[in-house]
């Protein structure tokens, strides 16, 4: 008798514009030739109700998907939620999302890596106290609203230069140093054990000589997500030039990556790098997103297949236990180049990059 494939249903459900970008017909496709289908989940309908499907991939917000999470891995245990919501919670707000850089081991010796200087304001008086947060922190800094919950309020930050740029803040936020960086940030895409590092532009340095004559404040939002035509109309962004910009050590990118993957033991995620100019190798990580806009990537749709593909093998080869395990694997491919939203090179891999890990007894996809 003729052995019947196994195929595989990974449910998604995503919030409109995500799905607009990531389920594309190549990615739909792609999956379906490896024996995965993807399939829609109604958020409409109560989940318990829908599948079974052997992995939940999921980007939506509040208590009431938590709960729908949680009781369908109740009633079938079997089921992969990825990523738990209990992990991704932590970057819904900007301090527990960048402590988990601390909680990173790792030994370089040649680069450091960290987090910007940052303080949690709460409310106006201590805003306007500068006592309370100037020893720590000098102008210009980055205000940014404490919740990091996907809105377009919580995209909403400001360049802050002086004391008159504080009037317009609305606790909670958090004021973060600003460190000049060059005007180009990095931004490393993670799926699984897979890595990639992209260029994007940033805001440009503020120098110690112009800045007594700059006023209050700037606002601004996903500046690194402006498209090409939104940014030529401004002046602004003119000056840099991103094909100029050196890439960070590849080593040090997989270190933060599996790090991060292993800390927060989430597989789906990017961070922001900056290179901080006055130290030349200091690397601080500024923004770590869930699920993040994986479709800029060209060649997505394998690195996401190939990682679903991963996925189940473990998972039928019964190396899994329901939870994804998060050792990296030994080998890290780290593609580094720009990507399709800025001047597409085409991201080549560039090297296959040893890494010291011990896989010990956790299981790892
Ligand atoms: N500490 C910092 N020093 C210098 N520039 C910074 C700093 N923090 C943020 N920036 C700049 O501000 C931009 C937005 O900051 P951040 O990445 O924290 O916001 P976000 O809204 O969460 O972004 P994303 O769209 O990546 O989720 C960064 O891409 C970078 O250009
Ligand atoms: O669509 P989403 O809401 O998930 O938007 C995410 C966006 O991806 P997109 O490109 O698909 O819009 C990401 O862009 P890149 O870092 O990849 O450039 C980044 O801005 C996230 O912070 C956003 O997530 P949020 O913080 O708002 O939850
Ligand atoms: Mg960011
Ligand atoms: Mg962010």
């Amino acid at each position: 008798m003729e052995e019947v494939e196994k195929r595989y249903g990974v449910g998604y459900a995503l919030a409109k514009k995500k799905e607009n970008s990531f389920i594309q017909a190549s990615l739909l496709n792609l999956a379906k030739e490896r024996g995965i289908d993807l399939i829609k989940i109604d958020t409409e309908r109560p989940l318990i109700d829908q599948g079974p499907f052997d992995c939940v991939l999921h980007k939506l917000y509040g208590d009431d998907w938590k709960k729908q999470l949680d009781d369908y891995s109740r009633k079938y245990p079997n089921v992969l939620i990825i990523d738990s919501p209990e992990a991704i919670q932590r970057l819904h707000n900007r301090i527990s999302m960048l402590e988990a850089v601390s909680e990173i081991e790792f030994e370089n010796e040649s680069d450091s890596f960290g987090i910007p200087k940052q303080v949690l304001i709460y409310d106006v008086k201590k805003l306007l106290d500068c006592e309370e947060w100037g020893e720590v922190l000098n102008f210009p800094v980055i205000a940014k609203p404490l919740v990091a919950d996907g809105s377009a309020k919580s995209h909403k930050m400001s360049l802050v230069y002086n004391n008159e740029g504080l009037n317009k803040l609305k606790p909670p936020i958090v004021l973060q140093q600003f460190v000049n960086h060059g005007g180009v940030i990095f931004k490393v895409y993670v799926v699984g054990k897979y890595v990639r590092c992209v260029k994007r532009k940033s805001l440009p340095d503020v120098s110690e000589e112009k800045l007594p004559s700059l006023q209050g404040s700037l606002s601004f939002s996903q500046v690194s997500n402006l498209t090409q035509s939104e940014r030529s109309d401004d002046t602004y962004y003119k000056a840099m030039n991103l094909e100029d910009a050196e890439m960070p050590p590849q080593s040090l990118i997989s270190d933060i990556a599996c790090g991060l993957r292993r800390a927060m033991k989430l597989n789906l995620f990017n961070f922001d790098v900056i290179r901080d100019t006055r130290v030349g190798n200091r690397y601080l990580v500024i923004d770590i997103n869930y699920f993040p806009g994986y479709a800029k990537m060209p060649g997505y749709e394998k690195v996401l297949t190939d990682f679903f593909c991963d996925v189940f093998n473990k998972k039928q080869a019964g190396s899994l236990d329901g939870q994804l395990g998060m050792n990296c694997e030994k080998e890290v491919r780290i593609l580094v180049g720009n990507n399709g939203l800025v001047e597409d090179e085409g991201g080549l891999p560039v090297s296959t990059l040893k890494m010291e890990e011990e896989n010990g007894n956790q299981i790892h996809v």
